[in-house]
């Protein structure tokens, strides 16, 4: 594969892997292949003896034992509660939601929490292969700030939820900042925005069509928690006579742009509808089952065509940010939900947090799969070490077996984020720190300093 073989592209280095899953076609494995990069973008994918001899001035970056994947996108995630991992464990999401986090970031999200905690989750994130995220927090515009400056890609928010914070005090401020911030990045070229309305529950129609208006000026995705739990679903019905996909449906917002994050409680005509509709769902399996949500019934949506993304939600409820976990977890769940041993199977899920997420996003033509032409959003894993051998194949083994410390190494853009497990464009000791700084504040009790 390349990209134009009459205009020969300059290629700045080859990284050569013993095996490259380009993703599309899903399914596929190259064997001693190289991708060639040139500015920031993947020129090509072939065969390394083919690749080598046509560029032999290019530096080569050699990753013998490693597979070479897309740069895996997490499609819903609170960067910054990396700040509140562990603080409230084993319960279900509204006494979680209520009792617990919202009087936390009450107290505690500003600035300044953003700011230490997105980096903490970019920390982590990178880590683990994840090379762009889609984000629903406060502080928006320190989100896009963090995730800029550390070079990988975020889709940031822009939130809305019908009670004040220390960011904004109703939907029009809400809105109204959201704006500014998607014209401060519009020409960025690794932030991108979306809109985030918090959830049927939190926020009223005449912000949820403002939410759809907007959406559809500014051909930017809705982002939006729903049909989390059987709860949710129940008390809206017994408040309105509406389940809220429907109401949903009923303002406008069930299209392409949609994001529908969690989606436990489906009935087979919603599940028609968002696939009519072109939706998406981003499936976040590992907060469902900790919070005790439910169960996405992903066989069936991959049955009906409807694009399914992967998401850890934040850390405060899953409590990692482990992209590659959640592949696993995914393909696990929807085994035991399915009760078919071939439900959603590992290139299927793979596919789900590389391509499927960049489809949601809107970014299928800049990420998602190692084409030429796309950005070179890389990330070599590891497969050498005894717990991912020996390999029959490969795929199955980076889903079922390998584990995050195997990411060796992450490109965005063409540009090395992490190298031998070694970040090189955020503090790590600093953001430990900082961080555990937050965990003495917040843990302290009230009326008294942290220690
Ligand atoms: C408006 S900023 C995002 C808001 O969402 C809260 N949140 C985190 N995880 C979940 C979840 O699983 N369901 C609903 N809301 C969630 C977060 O704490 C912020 O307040
Ligand atoms: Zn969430």
């Amino acid at each position: 594969m390349s990209a134009n073989p009459a205009a020969p592209s300059p290629v700045d280095y080859l990284v050569r892997a013993r095996w490259i899953v380009p993703v599309e076609p899903e399914g596929a494995v190259l064997e001693d292949h190289a991708v060639a990069v040139g500015a920031g973008r993947i020129v090509a994918v072939e065969p390394w003896s083919a690749l080598r001899p046509r560029h032999p001035e290019a530096a080569v970056i050699e990753r013998p034992r490693h597979v070479l994947i897309p740069g895996l996108v997490n499609a819903h995630t609170h960067a910054a509660m990396t700040l509140l991992r562990g603080l409230a464990d084993d319960l279900p999401l509204m006494t979680w939601l209520q009792e617990h986090i919202w009087p936390a970031e009450a107290r505690w999200v500003g600035e300044a929490f953003v700011h230490d905690g997105t980096l903490h989750a970019v920390a982590e994130m990178l880590r683990g292969g994840v090379t762009c995220f889609n984000d629903m927090y406060f502080f928006p515009e320190v989100t896009a700030r963090v995730a800029a400056e550390a070079g990988l890609r975020a889709v940031v928010g822009l939130i809305v939820i019908d009670f004040p914070s220390a960011w904004a005090r109703n939907a029009d401020e809400y809105l109204a900042k959201g704006l500014e911030l998607h014209d401060a990045w519009r020409n960025h070229p690794l932030i991108r925005t979306a809109l985030a309305p918090h959830a049927p529950y939190t926020v009223a129609d005449a912000a949820l069509e403002r939410v759809r208006v907007l959406a559809d000026e500014l051909e930017i995705p809705v982002h939006i928690h729903v049909h989390e739990t059987a709860e949710e679903v129940a008390r809206a019905v017994a408040e309105t006579g509406e389940r809220p996909l429907a109401r949903l449906d009923r303002l406008g917002l069930v299209s392409p742009a949609l994001l529908a994050v969690h989606a436990t409680q489906l009935t087979p005509a919603e599940i028609a509808r968002l696939a009519d509709a072109g939706a998406h769902v981003v499936h976040c399996p590992e907060s469902n089952l900790k919070l005790a949500s439910g169960f996405c019934p992903v066989q069936a949506l991959a049955e009906a065509g409807v694009g399914l993304a992967l998401g850890t939600d934040g850390a405060a409820s899953n409590n990692d940010l482990d992209l590659l976990g959640e592949m696993r977890t995914a393909a696990l769940l929807a085994k035991a939900v399915a009760g078919r041993a071939d439900a959603l199977p590992a290139a299927r899920v793979l596919a789900a947090a590389t391509l499927g997420g960049a489809r949601a996003l809107g970014l299928e033509a800049e990420i998602g799969s190692l084409v030429p032409g796309k950005a070179a959003d890389l990330v070599a894993v590891d497969l050498g070490a005894p717990e991912t051998q020996p390999v029959y194949d490969v795929i199955s083994q980076l889903v079922y077996a390998a584990g995050r410390e195997q990411v060796t190494d992450v490109w965005v853009a063409g540009r090395p984020l992490l190298r031998d497990r070694v970040l090189l464009t955020v503090d790590e000791e600093a953001i430990l720190v900082r961080s555990a700084q937050w965990a003495r504040r917040i843990a302290a009790p009230p009326g008294e300093a942290a220690p």
